[in-house]
């Protein structure tokens, strides 16, 4: 599986420890940037991640920011996203078995390095419940038309 992955400034030593992370489990990503600490906007990242997503050139995206949530507002611009900030693990397993969440964010002031990696986890291992959850996501997706 292609995992799309980005962050701001405030993201990016997350962001590397993310990569190392999954790339030892042996997980293709691919890395929007940033590149260093300097200050960016997140919202240029978020797009550019939602884009890949919603393209198919990445099956889904992890985003970080400072709190995860500006730079998921910006990815969730981009018709066919849906990004879930997650802050612990609960949440990142409901979000993918109800929301069927193709983008999670988190952010790199509120969870610490451990923490992001079992978010990451519980949404890789989840899976998506349909039924409900899918007509509920249609009337999402029917506000985008
Ligand atoms: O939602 C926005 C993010 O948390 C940003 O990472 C944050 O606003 C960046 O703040 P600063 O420019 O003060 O580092």
């Amino acid at each position: 599986m292609k995992l799309g992955i980005a962050s701001d400034h405030a993201g990016y030593e997350l962001k590397c420890e993310i990569i190392n992370y999954l790339s030892q489990k042996g997980l293709d990503i691919l890395d929007y940037g940033t590149d260093n600490v300097e200050s960016v906007s997140y919202v240029n990242y978020g797009k550019v991640l939602g884009e890949a997503v919603a393209k198919g050139e990445v099956e889904k995206g992890i985003a970080i920011c400072g709190t995860g949530v500006g730079i998921s507002i910006a990815a969730n611009k981009v018709k066919g996203v849906r990004a879930a900030v997650c802050s612990e693990p609960t949440t990142a397993r409901l979000v993918k078995q109800h929301n069927n969440a193709n983008v999670i964010a988190f952010g790199a002031r509120i969870v610490g390095t451990e923490v992001a990696k079992f978010i990451v986890d519980e949404w890789l291992d989840a899976e998506f419940q349909g039924g409900r959850h899918a007509e509920r996501i249609s009337e999402i997706h029917s506000i985008e038309d």
